[in-house]
């Protein structure tokens, strides 16, 4: 399996069940996407997230989840894909049934779907959710190709220590690229010079004590690979 990052933004997620499973998805996708939860029950932490958050906020309103109390048959699990119109549907219920006529419906339609319920070998637009750790703009997301999840989480809790500061040094060294491009350096120095300020243990500390003091660290290390 091959991971890409998939933007969500403006999209609605349909997430069919709420249990502890369906809220998890839910949280996840919620960041950035509309999410509706179709279930006749819902996890307690979901109704509490959803609460005060009904969607009917106008068109600035944050991405919101709303929860819809129904319970879709294998039959009728089409009809809610069709009236919610999502990009992405997350089958979480404990119906195997109601899990696969979700996925079949999606696949037909041309939509995503994440199965919770099945590992292993998909069909194309069956996707796996990762572990993701994130310390935006940069994101990292760890998969098992569903051999252990629980692996996946765990690493996850190792990594997020490790990419502490990453995304302010994505950030300066995105403004940096601007900058030197702007400024006429040629390619492959400029290149070389960004790859020296994202290894630089200077740089990385800088960022810790403040954005001038990195970016003083970075203009050291940029000099010396332009004049060189
Ligand atoms: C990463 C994460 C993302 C997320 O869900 O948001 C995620 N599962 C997480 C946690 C977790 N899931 C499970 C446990 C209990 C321990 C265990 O069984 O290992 C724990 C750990 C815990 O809860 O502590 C049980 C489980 N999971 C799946 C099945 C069905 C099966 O295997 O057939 C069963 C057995 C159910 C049963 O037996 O009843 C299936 C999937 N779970 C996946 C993702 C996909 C594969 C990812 C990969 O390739 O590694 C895949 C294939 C589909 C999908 O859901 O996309 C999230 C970490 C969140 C975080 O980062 O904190
Ligand atoms: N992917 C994962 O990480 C992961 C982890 C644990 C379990 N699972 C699997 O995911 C599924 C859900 O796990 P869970 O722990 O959330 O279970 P759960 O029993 O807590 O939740 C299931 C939810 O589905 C709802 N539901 C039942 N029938 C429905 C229907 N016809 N339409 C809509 N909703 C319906 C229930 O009301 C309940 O809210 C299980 O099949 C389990 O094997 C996956």
């Amino acid at each position: 399996m091959i991971p890409l990052y998939h933007d969500l933004s403006e999209e609605t997620v349909l997430v069919v069940g709420g249990g502890a499973v369906g809220r998890r998805k839910a949280l996840n996708f919620v960041e950035e996407a509309r999410v509706v939860v179709v279930s006749p029950a819902f996890d307690d932490r979901l109704i509490e997230a959803a609460t005060g958050n009904d969607g009917s906020g106008g068109d600035d309103a944050p991405p919101s989840i709303e929860l819809v109390r129904a319970a879709p048959d294998a039959e009728s699990v089409s009809e809610w894909i069709d009236r919610v119109a999502p990009a992405l549907v997350v089958a979480s219920t404990d119906d195997r049934a109601v899990n696969a006529a979700a996925e079949a419906t999606a696949l037909d339609s041309g939509l995503l779907v994440n199965r919770t319920d099945v590992s292993g070998g998909r069909d194309p637009g069956s996707v796996v959710v990762p572990a993701t750790v994130a310390d935006d703009p940069v994101r990292v997301a760890v998969s098992t190709g569903g051999q252990s999840p629980a692996l996946s989480k765990a690493l996850r809790e190792r990594i997020s220590a490790e990419i502490e500061g990453a995304g302010a040094m994505a950030e300066l060294t995105g403004e940096l690229r601007e900058e030197l491009s702007t400024a006429g350096v040629a390619p492959e120095i400029r290149r070389e010079a960004i790859r020296q300020v994202v290894r630089s243990e200077g740089v990385w500390k800088g960022l810790q004590k403040g954005r001038s003091k990195a970016r003083t660290e970075a203009n050291n290390v940029i000099e010396e690979v332009v004049d060189r």
